[in-house]
């Protein structure tokens, strides 16, 4: 015990002193002083590995917490790795980092230093010109010609997380095996001091970019389609609004009505518990705002953009919801979306991912376009050949791969409003449409069970349990098929998740339904992704399927708790 004790505070030591960073290194100095081992322990345990979409953590000091020192050795790795691939490349000059950050803590100064060792390295690095959306990073990359690209940013994460997003040439997120060989080059980075930094090599681009970006936006819309929709946005504290409000004006919509304590950035979030339109309570302030914004005419649609403005949220008027408002799921705003761009006679393959609503290949295959399936991430989405339109439930949209190859919250409501005018000059709203395609295809009914742990040890425990103690039955369907994600199935990567495919029940009117379990890849959290198909006979049978629907996913949710024990 105590050899370990040792152990650890002479590795806490020796990072302490290479931590460029005063703030952290005062943080760690004052844990080993009072000996506090747990939380030592919890820092010094191993190293933030890449996730769903990058590195993502707590900011503080240690190499499991995003710092200064974390962020130099992975933007060192990373250099390390695109020179490598140089090499192989003969005779093109040095290739060019985009980097971008959000307006959390540190993030600006991640950004800068990213800079600094990518020129360091022999690269030529530049900076976005502000606080932007992850999209216009995304843009960026394919716009110049970059070979990688790094977003700064932790999302919809609390105010205590930041992250690292790294992108390749192509403009999409890393994936295996590109993920191992840059982790492998950051764990070969030496000394802190001997990663050269030179501070000129911060050269910021200028404004056009962005301008280049909202002009692209437009192409999502078609030219002369209805622009009657009256909006509520929020940013949620992040870098969306500025860059939504201009893509709209551009587009001739009337300007969104912002949620003005949200409008700006802000670090601290402090409106909001969690930053996420998917959590309860994020969009409070926003109804709020619709509901005065109402004195003034009908409010059509609350939209939401992630902190990052990758993720776009909906929500409609329902007169039955406690505030008047009701959130459409990620997977109706894909259906919507997918319904729309077939509408337009949008060609190529769509896409979504094995944890997202089944309905958009259903529309997908009516209209006789492609169709595939991925693992969870944009990283996966964004490599589908031919891509046309990427979308997964966690209220991520692509519908313009050809100019950001990853989730674009800003283009995806342009197309929601788009979708909404013209459905209201018909006198019909989103939830109309989201009804006939119930009719048409069957009642795709989703719902998710969202663990957060303080301990993430409990999800480890939780997935084993579910492995060695498989649910036959689960809402009274049994379980027809349970696949270990972790295997590789389907020609997918392995992949820690379990699927269970369950049989339909006639009686109850159930076709089928579907359960994936995971462990969350951006967040200490546990997440079960529930799916259940109706057949509808009509519209007026409508109301009924959803209620039993709703009976099914409850049942669902219930005893697959009880299953992984949380
Ligand atoms: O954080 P964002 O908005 O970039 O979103 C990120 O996290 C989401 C949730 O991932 P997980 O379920 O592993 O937590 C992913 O679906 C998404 O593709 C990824 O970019
Ligand atoms: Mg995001």
């Amino acid at each position: 015990m105590q050899d370990v004790v040792s152990e650890l505070t002479a590795r806490a030591r020796a990072w302490l002193d290479e931590d460029p960073d005063p703030e952290t290194r005062e943080e760690l100095a004052k844990l080993i002083e009072a000996q506090d081992h747990e939380e030592l322990s919890a820092r010094f345990s191993g190293t933030l590995q890449f996730g769903t979409a990058g590195l993502r953590g707590e900011l503080g000091a240690g190499p499991m917490r995003m710092n200064l020192a974390v962020v130099i050795r992975a933007a060192a790795g990373l250099a390390a790795y695109l020179r490598d691939q140089e090499r192989g490349d003969a005779g093109s000059g040095p290739g060019l980092v985009v980097v971008g950050y959000d307006a959390r803590h540190k993030s600006h100064d991640f950004a800068r230093e990213t800079a600094s060792v990518m020129t360091g390295a022999g690269l030529r690095a530049v900076l976005l010109p502000g606080p932007l959306p992850t999209p216009v990073l995304a843009f960026a990359i394919r716009r110049l010609g970059a070979v990688a690209g790094v977003m700064v940013t932790a999302s919809h994460n609390p105010p205590r997380d930041n992250g690292y997003k790294v992108y390749l040439g192509g403009g999409s997120q890393i994936v295996p095996p590109a993920d191992a060989e840059i982790a492998a080059r950051i764990d070969a980075v030496g000394p802190l001091a001997d990663v050269p930094r030179p501070p000129s090599g911060r050269d910021v681009l200028d404004e056009e970019i962005l301008d280049r970006y909202l002009a692209r936006t437009g192409a999502v819309l078609t030219e002369g389609s209805p622009r009657d929709v009256r909006i509520v946005h929020t940013a949620l504290h992040g870098v969306g609004a500025r860059t939504l409000d201009e893509a709209f004006r551009r587009a001739g919509f009337p300007a969104p009505v912002q949620v003005p304590q949200q409008a700006e950035p802000d670090p601290d979030f402090p409106t909001v518990a969690f930053p996420n339109p998917e959590e309860p309570g994020a969009m409070d302030l926003a109804f709020t705002t619709a509901r005065e914004a109402a004195g003034a005419g009908p409010v059509d649609l609350v939209i939401a953009n992630d902190p990052d403005a990758d993720r776009c949220a909906v929500a409609v008027p329902d007169q039955e919801a406690r505030d008047g408002w009701r959130m459409l799921r990620g997977d109706d705003v894909g259906a919507l979306l997918a319904t729309h761009l077939v509408h337009k006679r949008a060609r190529g393959t769509f896409a979504s991912t094995i944890v997202s609503s089944s309905l958009v290949s259903r529309i997908a295959q009516a209209a006789d376009l492609p169709y595939e399936e991925t693992l969870t991430g944009f990283k996966w989405l964004a490599r589908v050949e031919n891509l046309r339109y990427g979308f997964e439930e966690a209220l991520g949209y692509c519908v313009d791969p050809d100019g950001v190859r990853d989730k674009d919250g800003i283009t995806a409501a342009l197309l929601v409003a788009e979708l909404a005018a013209e459905l209201k000059q018909a006198d019909r709203s989103l939830t109309d449409l989201l009804d006939d395609l119930a009719v048409e295809h069957g009642l795709h009914a989703t719902d998710q069970l969202s663990v957060r742990v303080e301990d993430l040890s409990l999800i480890a425990t939780a997935m084993r349990r579910l492995r060695s103690n498989p649910p036959k039955v689960l809402a009274g369907l049994s379980v027809l098929a349970t696949e270990d994600l972790a295997e590789g199935t389907e020609g997918l990567p392995p992949t820690d998740g379990l699927r269970y495919r369950l049989a339909g029940d006639p009686e109850a009117g159930v076709e089928k339904a579907r359960v994936v379990v995971r462990p969350s890849g951006t967040e200490p959290k546990l997440k079960c992704y529930l799916e259940v198909v109706l057949p509808v006979r009509d519209q007026a049978a409508l109301a009924v399927v959803r209620s039993r629907a709703a009976t099914v996913l409850a049942a669902l949710k219930a005893d697959l708790g009880a299953a992984a024990g949380v």
